[in-house]
């Protein structure tokens, strides 16, 4: 059901640098900060060739990454994000396959204007996944 790799995202603990850092050393098309306050993270996305690496930094005190930059200061691949064609469909048959969808269960609106959900870490070989209706 999941198809391409949408992004991979990395938590970091200085947006700025880390986004020179891409653009500067590694020559990647570099994006500008969006302020996702519905999520609770600013992103900047980087596009590659074949997928996009979303650098994550906390917005307010209760962002869902702040206690992810507590446990790994230096930042860290925070979660992965797989296409699908209907994220309620998807969404029904993870939970029938017992995994557990994050929050109130119901899509959110992403970075790209499209639905979101997630599931959790614990249910997913240790890796927090992102599913985006394309
Ligand atoms: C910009 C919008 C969107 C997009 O369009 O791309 C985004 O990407 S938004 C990105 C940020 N949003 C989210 O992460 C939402 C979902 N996340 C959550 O609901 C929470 O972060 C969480 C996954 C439930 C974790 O909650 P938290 O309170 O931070 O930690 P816990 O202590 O409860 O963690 C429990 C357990 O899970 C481990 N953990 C936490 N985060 C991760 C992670 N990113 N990857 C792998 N494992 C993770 C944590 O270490 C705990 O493990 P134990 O210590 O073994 O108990
Ligand atoms: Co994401």
């Amino acid at each position: 059901m999941i198809g391409r790799l949408n992004h991979v995202a990395i938590a970091v603990p200085d947006l700025e640098a880390a986004a020179a850092q891409y653009r500067d050393a590694l020559g990647a098309n570099v994006g500008a900060p969006q302020d996702e306050p519905d999520h609770g993270v600013t992103v900047i996305f980087i596009e590659l060739p074949n997928t996009k690496i979303e650098l994550l930094y906390p917005l307010g005190e209760d962002s869902p990454i702040n206690g992810f930059l507590e446990k790994n200061p230096s930042g860290g691949i925070h979660h992965v994000c797989y296409e699908v064609d209907d994220i309620i469909a998807a969404r029904d048959q993870m939970v029938a396959s017992g995994l557990r969808v994050l929050g109130n269960g119901e899509p959110k609106i992403g970075a790209h204007g499209k639905p979101v959900i997630f599931l959790h870490p614990k249910d997913m070989n240790g890796t927090l996944t992102e599913l985006e209706q394309v």
